[in-house]
Protein backbone atom coordinates (compact mmCIF):
# COMPACT_ATOMS: atom_id res chain seq x y z
CA UNK A 1 0.00 0.00 0.00
CA UNK A 2 1.29 3.59 -1.03
CA UNK A 3 0.38 4.72 2.53
CA UNK A 4 2.88 2.98 3.99
CA UNK A 5 5.90 3.50 2.13
CA UNK A 6 4.99 7.02 2.54
CA UNK A 7 5.04 6.68 6.87
CA UNK A 8 7.97 4.37 6.85
CA UNK A 9 9.26 7.67 4.86
CA UNK A 10 7.35 10.04 7.25
CA UNK A 11 9.64 8.28 10.12
CA UNK A 12 12.75 9.96 8.53
CA UNK A 13 11.27 13.78 8.98
CA UNK A 14 10.78 12.68 13.43
CA UNK A 15 13.58 15.45 13.86
CA UNK A 16 11.43 18.46 12.51
CA UNK A 17 7.95 17.09 12.42
CA UNK A 18 7.08 19.87 15.19
CA UNK A 19 4.28 22.41 13.80
CA UNK A 20 1.08 20.87 12.92
CA UNK A 21 0.51 20.95 9.69
CA UNK A 22 -2.05 19.36 7.15
CA UNK A 23 -1.55 18.63 3.32
CA UNK A 24 -3.56 17.06 0.58
CA UNK A 25 -1.58 14.72 -1.31
CA UNK A 26 -2.71 11.67 -3.72
CA UNK A 27 -5.83 12.09 -1.99
CA UNK A 28 -4.25 11.01 1.13
CA UNK A 29 -5.03 13.27 3.86
CA UNK A 30 -2.09 13.77 5.96
CA UNK A 31 -2.37 15.29 9.52
CA UNK A 32 1.15 15.63 10.61
CA UNK A 33 0.41 16.81 15.01
CA UNK A 34 2.99 17.39 17.18
CA UNK A 35 2.70 13.61 18.53
CA UNK A 36 0.79 11.69 16.04
CA UNK A 37 0.77 11.35 12.55
CA UNK A 38 -2.55 10.52 10.57
CA UNK A 39 -2.98 9.51 7.17
CA UNK A 40 -5.90 8.75 5.87
CA UNK A 41 -6.16 6.43 2.56
CA UNK A 42 -9.26 7.64 1.26
CA UNK A 43 -10.51 5.27 -1.24
CA UNK A 44 -9.90 2.10 1.64
CA UNK A 45 -10.88 4.04 4.14
CA UNK A 46 -7.92 3.15 6.57
CA UNK A 47 -6.23 5.20 8.34
CA UNK A 48 -2.48 4.49 10.07
CA UNK A 49 -2.22 6.81 13.19
CA UNK A 50 1.91 6.79 13.87
CA UNK A 51 2.65 7.88 17.76
CA UNK A 52 6.13 10.23 17.33
CA UNK A 53 6.86 11.12 20.59
CA UNK A 54 10.31 10.49 20.96
CA UNK A 55 12.16 9.05 22.94
CA UNK A 56 9.48 6.49 24.28
CA UNK A 57 6.16 7.98 23.06
CA UNK A 58 5.23 8.32 26.65
CA UNK A 59 1.21 8.85 27.35
CA UNK A 60 1.69 12.67 28.51
CA UNK A 61 -1.26 14.97 28.95
CA UNK A 62 -0.97 16.69 25.65
CA UNK A 63 -0.04 13.14 23.98
CA UNK A 64 -3.32 11.91 25.02
CA UNK A 65 -5.34 15.16 24.24
CA UNK A 66 -4.38 14.80 20.74
CA UNK A 67 -4.77 10.96 20.56
CA UNK A 68 -8.51 11.42 21.62
CA UNK A 69 -9.18 14.56 19.26
CA UNK A 70 -7.35 12.80 16.45
CA UNK A 71 -9.58 9.26 16.90
CA UNK A 72 -12.59 11.40 16.96
CA UNK A 73 -12.28 13.07 13.89
CA UNK A 74 -11.33 9.46 12.32
CA UNK A 75 -14.61 7.65 14.20
CA UNK A 76 -16.39 11.05 12.43
CA UNK A 77 -15.22 10.82 9.42
CA UNK A 78 -17.38 8.54 7.26
CA UNK A 79 -14.95 7.90 4.97
CA UNK A 80 -12.84 6.20 7.50
CA UNK A 81 -13.65 2.78 8.26
CA UNK A 82 -10.40 1.36 10.28
CA UNK A 83 -7.43 2.68 11.77
CA UNK A 84 -3.88 1.26 12.32
CA UNK A 85 -1.70 2.12 15.42
CA UNK A 86 1.82 1.94 15.05
CA UNK A 87 4.61 4.00 15.93
CA UNK A 88 7.21 6.04 14.02
CA UNK A 89 9.53 5.56 17.03
CA UNK A 90 12.24 2.84 16.51
CA UNK A 91 11.96 0.14 19.16
CA UNK A 92 9.33 1.45 20.92
CA UNK A 93 5.28 1.24 20.69
CA UNK A 94 4.57 3.03 23.59
CA UNK A 95 6.58 3.12 27.15
CA UNK A 96 3.00 3.88 28.67
CA UNK A 97 1.83 6.59 30.97
CA UNK A 98 4.19 9.48 31.20
CA UNK A 99 5.57 8.87 34.34
CA UNK A 100 6.53 12.74 34.84
CA UNK A 101 3.03 13.50 34.53
CA UNK A 102 2.10 11.85 37.81
CA UNK A 103 5.11 13.14 40.23
CA UNK A 104 5.40 16.75 41.87
CA UNK A 105 2.53 17.61 40.43
CA UNK A 106 -1.08 19.27 42.00
CA UNK A 107 -3.93 17.34 42.77
CA UNK A 108 -5.76 19.44 39.93
CA UNK A 109 -3.51 18.13 37.50
CA UNK A 110 -3.51 14.53 38.21
CA UNK A 111 -7.05 14.70 38.15
CA UNK A 112 -6.99 16.61 34.66
CA UNK A 113 -4.41 13.64 33.05
CA UNK A 114 -6.53 11.06 34.59
CA UNK A 115 -9.49 11.99 32.80
CA UNK A 116 -7.45 12.40 29.17
CA UNK A 117 -5.88 8.87 29.93
CA UNK A 118 -9.97 7.57 30.47
CA UNK A 119 -10.96 9.56 27.39
CA UNK A 120 -7.96 7.83 25.33
CA UNK A 121 -9.05 4.14 26.53
CA UNK A 122 -13.07 5.52 25.93
CA UNK A 123 -12.42 6.83 22.90
CA UNK A 124 -10.70 3.77 21.50
CA UNK A 125 -12.22 0.95 23.50
CA UNK A 126 -15.83 2.15 22.31
CA UNK A 127 -14.90 2.89 18.59
CA UNK A 128 -17.23 1.75 16.10
CA UNK A 129 -13.60 1.72 13.10
CA UNK A 130 -11.98 -1.53 13.06
CA UNK A 131 -8.88 -1.26 15.02
CA UNK A 132 -5.84 -2.56 14.75
CA UNK A 133 -2.30 -2.42 16.64
CA UNK A 134 0.96 -2.88 14.86
CA UNK A 135 3.19 -3.46 17.68
CA UNK A 136 6.64 -2.37 16.65
CA UNK A 137 8.91 -2.09 19.69
CA UNK A 138 8.04 -2.13 23.34
CA UNK A 139 4.61 -2.17 24.73
CA UNK A 140 4.57 -1.62 28.53
CA UNK A 141 2.03 -0.40 30.67
CA UNK A 142 -0.54 2.70 29.01
CA UNK A 143 0.90 1.16 26.05
CA UNK A 144 -0.18 -2.62 26.43
CA UNK A 145 -3.66 -1.11 27.56
CA UNK A 146 -3.57 0.67 24.13
CA UNK A 147 -2.66 -2.07 22.18
CA UNK A 148 -5.15 -4.84 24.30
CA UNK A 149 -8.45 -1.87 23.46
CA UNK A 150 -7.90 -2.80 19.98
CA UNK A 151 -9.83 -5.44 18.12
CA UNK A 152 -6.79 -7.11 17.16
CA UNK A 153 -2.69 -7.37 17.37
CA UNK A 154 -0.01 -7.50 15.39
CA UNK A 155 4.04 -7.66 16.83
CA UNK A 156 7.11 -7.70 15.71
CA UNK A 157 9.07 -10.99 16.34
CA UNK A 158 11.60 -9.73 17.74
CA UNK A 159 13.07 -11.15 21.34
CA UNK A 160 14.14 -7.42 22.43
CA UNK A 161 10.22 -6.43 22.71
CA UNK A 162 8.23 -6.99 25.29
CA UNK A 163 4.47 -6.21 26.29
CA UNK A 164 2.38 -6.48 29.22
CA UNK A 165 1.16 -4.69 32.83
CA UNK A 166 3.96 -4.10 34.65
CA UNK A 167 2.58 -1.52 37.19
CA UNK A 168 3.21 -3.75 40.01
CA UNK A 169 6.87 -3.30 39.63
CA UNK A 170 7.00 0.32 39.79
CA UNK A 171 4.62 -0.13 43.21
CA UNK A 172 1.61 1.30 41.59
CA UNK A 173 -1.88 -0.51 41.02
CA UNK A 174 -3.34 -0.62 37.41
CA UNK A 175 -7.00 0.39 37.80
CA UNK A 176 -9.97 -2.03 37.64
CA UNK A 177 -10.65 -0.93 33.93
CA UNK A 178 -6.98 -1.91 33.07
CA UNK A 179 -7.59 -5.24 34.67
CA UNK A 180 -11.08 -5.75 32.53
CA UNK A 181 -9.16 -5.13 29.68
CA UNK A 182 -6.69 -7.55 30.02
CA UNK A 183 -8.90 -9.85 31.16
CA UNK A 184 -11.37 -9.72 28.75
CA UNK A 185 -8.27 -10.71 26.35
CA UNK A 186 -6.27 -13.07 27.97
CA UNK A 187 -8.78 -14.31 30.28
CA UNK A 188 -8.70 -14.65 34.13
CA UNK A 189 -6.55 -17.00 35.26
CA UNK A 190 -4.04 -15.23 33.35
CA UNK A 191 -4.91 -11.88 34.13
CA UNK A 192 -4.33 -12.61 38.02
CA UNK A 193 -0.66 -13.62 37.57
CA UNK A 194 0.04 -11.50 35.09
CA UNK A 195 -1.13 -8.13 36.85
CA UNK A 196 0.11 -9.64 40.85
CA UNK A 197 3.57 -10.36 39.13
CA UNK A 198 3.90 -7.14 37.11
CA UNK A 199 5.04 -9.31 33.75
CA UNK A 200 6.39 -8.14 30.48
CA UNK A 201 6.21 -11.05 28.08
CA UNK A 202 8.64 -11.72 25.10
CA UNK A 203 6.79 -11.51 21.91
CA UNK A 204 7.25 -15.21 21.26
CA UNK A 205 5.47 -15.55 25.22
CA UNK A 206 2.43 -12.67 24.78
CA UNK A 207 1.53 -14.77 21.81
CA UNK A 208 1.13 -17.92 23.52
CA UNK A 209 -1.21 -16.09 26.36
CA UNK A 210 -2.95 -14.73 23.81
CA UNK A 211 -1.98 -10.80 24.53
CA UNK A 212 -1.04 -10.36 20.72
CA UNK A 213 -2.96 -12.18 18.18
CA UNK A 214 0.09 -12.88 15.52
CA UNK A 215 3.70 -12.36 15.54
CA UNK A 216 5.78 -11.41 11.85
CA UNK A 217 9.40 -9.64 11.20
CA UNK A 218 9.43 -6.38 12.16
CA UNK A 219 9.70 -4.98 8.30
CA UNK A 220 6.23 -6.83 7.86
CA UNK A 221 4.15 -5.25 10.66
CA UNK A 222 2.45 -2.84 8.62
CA UNK A 223 1.29 -5.09 5.35
CA UNK A 224 0.48 -8.11 7.89
CA UNK A 225 -2.07 -4.94 9.75
CA UNK A 226 -3.41 -4.01 6.05
CA UNK A 227 -3.91 -7.54 4.97
CA UNK A 228 -5.80 -7.96 8.51
CA UNK A 229 -7.91 -4.61 8.39
CA UNK A 230 -8.61 -5.57 4.79
CA UNK A 231 -10.27 -8.99 5.94
CA UNK A 232 -12.22 -7.28 8.92
CA UNK A 233 -13.51 -4.60 6.22
CA UNK A 234 -15.15 -7.23 4.31
CA UNK A 235 -17.75 -7.84 7.37
CA UNK A 236 -20.54 -5.46 6.79
CA UNK A 237 -20.30 -2.53 9.27
CA UNK A 238 -22.99 -2.50 10.93
CA UNK A 239 -23.09 -6.41 12.23
CA UNK A 240 -19.67 -6.12 12.90
CA UNK A 241 -19.89 -3.05 15.04
CA UNK A 242 -23.23 -4.51 17.18
CA UNK A 243 -20.88 -7.37 18.10
CA UNK A 244 -18.19 -5.31 19.16
CA UNK A 245 -20.57 -3.19 20.89
CA UNK A 246 -22.47 -6.31 22.56
CA UNK A 247 -18.82 -7.94 23.84
CA UNK A 248 -17.73 -4.38 24.98
CA UNK A 249 -20.86 -2.43 26.24
CA UNK A 250 -20.45 -3.96 30.18
CA UNK A 251 -17.15 -3.20 30.47
CA UNK A 252 -17.16 0.53 29.09
CA UNK A 253 -20.38 1.12 31.13
CA UNK A 254 -18.65 0.26 34.53
CA UNK A 255 -16.17 3.26 33.90
CA UNK A 256 -18.79 5.65 32.74
CA UNK A 257 -20.66 4.60 35.69
CA UNK A 258 -17.49 4.97 38.43
CA UNK A 259 -15.81 7.88 36.35
CA UNK A 260 -15.38 10.06 39.16
CA UNK A 261 -14.73 8.02 42.27
CA UNK A 262 -12.01 6.16 40.04
CA UNK A 263 -10.55 10.06 39.47
CA UNK A 264 -10.47 10.30 43.16
CA UNK A 265 -8.91 7.12 43.73
CA UNK A 266 -6.42 8.01 41.31
CA UNK A 267 -5.44 11.58 43.37
CA UNK A 268 -5.78 10.14 46.41
CA UNK A 269 -3.44 7.03 45.36
CA UNK A 270 -1.37 9.07 43.48
CA UNK A 271 -0.79 11.54 46.07
CA UNK A 272 0.68 9.54 49.00
CA UNK A 273 4.21 10.08 49.80
CA UNK A 274 5.26 6.35 49.32
CA UNK A 275 3.71 6.55 45.94
CA UNK A 276 5.61 9.69 44.76
CA UNK A 277 8.63 8.10 46.29
CA UNK A 278 8.32 4.70 44.44
CA UNK A 279 7.40 6.60 40.74
CA UNK A 280 10.56 8.94 41.76
CA UNK A 281 12.64 5.96 42.19
CA UNK A 282 11.26 4.02 39.22
CA UNK A 283 12.64 6.94 37.71
CA UNK A 284 15.87 7.31 39.12
CA UNK A 285 16.64 3.69 38.20
CA UNK A 286 15.32 3.88 34.20
CA UNK A 287 18.37 7.00 34.32
CA UNK A 288 20.77 4.28 35.68
CA UNK A 289 20.32 1.64 33.55
CA UNK A 290 21.35 3.70 30.81
CA UNK A 291 24.38 4.93 32.30
C1 LIG B 1 -0.01 6.23 41.02
C2 LIG B 1 -1.31 5.61 40.71
C3 LIG B 1 -1.17 4.71 39.56
C4 LIG B 1 -2.45 4.25 38.98
C5 LIG B 1 -2.25 3.32 37.88
C6 LIG B 1 -1.47 3.90 36.76
C7 LIG B 1 -1.31 2.93 35.64
C8 LIG B 1 -0.01 3.16 35.02
C9 LIG B 1 0.26 2.89 33.79
C10 LIG B 1 1.57 3.19 33.19
O1 LIG B 1 1.67 3.17 32.00
S1 LIG B 1 2.90 3.63 34.20
C11 LIG B 1 4.32 3.66 33.10
C12 LIG B 1 4.97 2.33 33.06
N1 LIG B 1 5.98 2.29 32.06
C13 LIG B 1 7.11 1.62 32.18
O2 LIG B 1 7.34 0.96 33.18
C14 LIG B 1 8.09 1.72 31.06
C15 LIG B 1 9.34 2.40 31.52
N2 LIG B 1 10.29 2.52 30.42
C16 LIG B 1 11.05 1.51 29.99
O3 LIG B 1 11.00 0.40 30.45
C17 LIG B 1 12.03 1.85 28.91
O4 LIG B 1 12.16 3.24 28.84
C18 LIG B 1 11.62 1.30 27.52
C19 LIG B 1 10.21 1.69 27.16
C20 LIG B 1 11.76 -0.23 27.50
C21 LIG B 1 12.60 1.90 26.47
O5 LIG B 1 13.91 1.62 26.83
P1 LIG B 1 15.10 2.46 26.16
O6 LIG B 1 16.36 1.88 26.69
O7 LIG B 1 14.91 2.53 24.70
O8 LIG B 1 14.87 3.95 26.67
P2 LIG B 1 15.24 4.55 28.10
O9 LIG B 1 16.67 4.99 28.07
O10 LIG B 1 14.83 3.64 29.19
O11 LIG B 1 14.27 5.82 28.15
C22 LIG B 1 14.53 6.99 27.38
C23 LIG B 1 14.03 8.20 28.17
O12 LIG B 1 12.64 8.08 28.36
C24 LIG B 1 12.30 8.14 29.75
N3 LIG B 1 11.12 7.28 29.99
C25 LIG B 1 10.98 5.98 29.74
N4 LIG B 1 9.75 5.57 30.05
C26 LIG B 1 9.08 6.64 30.51
C27 LIG B 1 7.75 6.84 30.99
N5 LIG B 1 6.83 5.85 31.04
N6 LIG B 1 7.40 8.07 31.39
C28 LIG B 1 8.29 9.11 31.32
N7 LIG B 1 9.57 8.97 30.88
C29 LIG B 1 9.94 7.75 30.48
C30 LIG B 1 13.56 7.61 30.43
O13 LIG B 1 13.60 8.02 31.77
C31 LIG B 1 14.64 8.23 29.59
O14 LIG B 1 14.72 9.61 29.96
P3 LIG B 1 16.13 10.37 29.95
O15 LIG B 1 17.03 9.61 30.89
O16 LIG B 1 16.62 10.30 28.53
O17 LIG B 1 15.82 11.73 30.43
Amino acid sequence: MMILSRLLGCQEQLGFLHQSKEELTDSHPVVCNRNILVELEEGVGVAVMKMKSPPVNSLSLDFLTEFSISLEKLENDRGCRGVILTSAVPKIFSAGLDIKEMCGKSAEHYAEFWRAVQEMWLKLYKSNMVTIAAINGNCPAGGCLMAVSCDYRIMAENPKYSIGLNETQLGIVAPFWFKDTIANTIGHRATERSLQLGLLYSASDALKIGIVDELVPEEKVLNAAAATMSQWLAIPDYARQISKSMMRKPTLDRLLTHRESDIQNFVSFVTKDSIQKSLQTYMESLKQRKG
